[in-house]
């Protein structure tokens, strides 16, 4: 069992006025990564931000930070190196979108992010195939854009990723906080992204810790179940 219980909260629920120093606050208040989503009207129905937006908040916040790209775009293959110049650590795509994904995990690893590979909710074992060429899948408990009620059915496909892909990443996106983070860490994520319920808190330190540890005790569960 090769992972660990990590957090990124999802920057998107913050103040967009103020970014880079929400992606500090956030940092300080122990987020093991931030997650960034990249929306472009097409592959979803909002706008977020793109590589110039990332590049900035590369310099803001300094090289430590690991930034997890969550590319809900169309053609993810044409934004893959200005992302990587901007100073993405990882780049997670959406099966979905592409035609080509061997391609497309290879141009990612050859400019030197990880490989994250997101499916929606409608969207199942497809995913296997690519699992070991991957850093991390996401599954997606919501549809689309930011503070939406969690989709428990998502459940079965974390539990069955993890049966099957014990040392995997497995990272859960929409909906996910202190009410629901219990059945994601059952299940077998480990990489919970948390957009309204840490930023919306007025205390997301200790949001972040009660996530953390949900997940942390789940997987000591699991291994002790082996
Ligand atoms: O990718 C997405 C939405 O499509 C997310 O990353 C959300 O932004 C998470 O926000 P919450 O649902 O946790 O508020
Ligand atoms: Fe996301």
């Amino acid at each position: 069992m090769a992972y660990n219980a990590k957090i990124g909260p999802s920057i998107l629920s913050s103040d967009l006025s103020c970014l880079g120093s929400e992606c500090v606050r956030m940092m300080e208040c122990g987020a093991d990564y931030l997650h960034l989503d990249v929306m472009d009207g097409h592959f979803v129905p909002n706008i977020t931000f793109g590589h110039p937006m990332v590049e900035c908040l590369r310099k803001s916040v300094g090289q430590d930070p690991f930034f997890d790209m969550h590319m809900m775009v169309s053609r993810p293959e044409q934004w893959v190196k200005p992302m990587a110049a901007a100073g993405a650590n990882q780049y997670t795509f959406h099966l979905e979108a592409t035609t080509n994904p061997g391609n497309l995990i290879k141009d990612i690893k050859e400019s030197g992010m990880k490989v994250g590979l997101a499916i929606k909710p409608g969207t199942t074992e497809e995913l296997a195939p690519w699992a070991n060429h991957i850093d991390m899948a996401l599954v997606m408990t919501v549809e689309g854009f930011g503070g939406q009620k969690f989709m428990e059915d998502m459940m079965p496909k974390v539990s069955w990723l993890r049966s099957q892909f014990p040392s995997l990443d497995i990272e859960v996106d929409g909906g996910v906080g202190p009410d629901t983070v219990h059945k994601c860490a059952e299940a077998g994520a480990n990489m919970i992204v948390s957009g309204s319920a840490v930023i919306g808190s007025d205390d997301p330190r200790s949001v972040i810790a009660l996530l953390r540890t949900a997940v942390a005790e789940a997987i000591q569960k699991r291994s002790l179940d082996r």
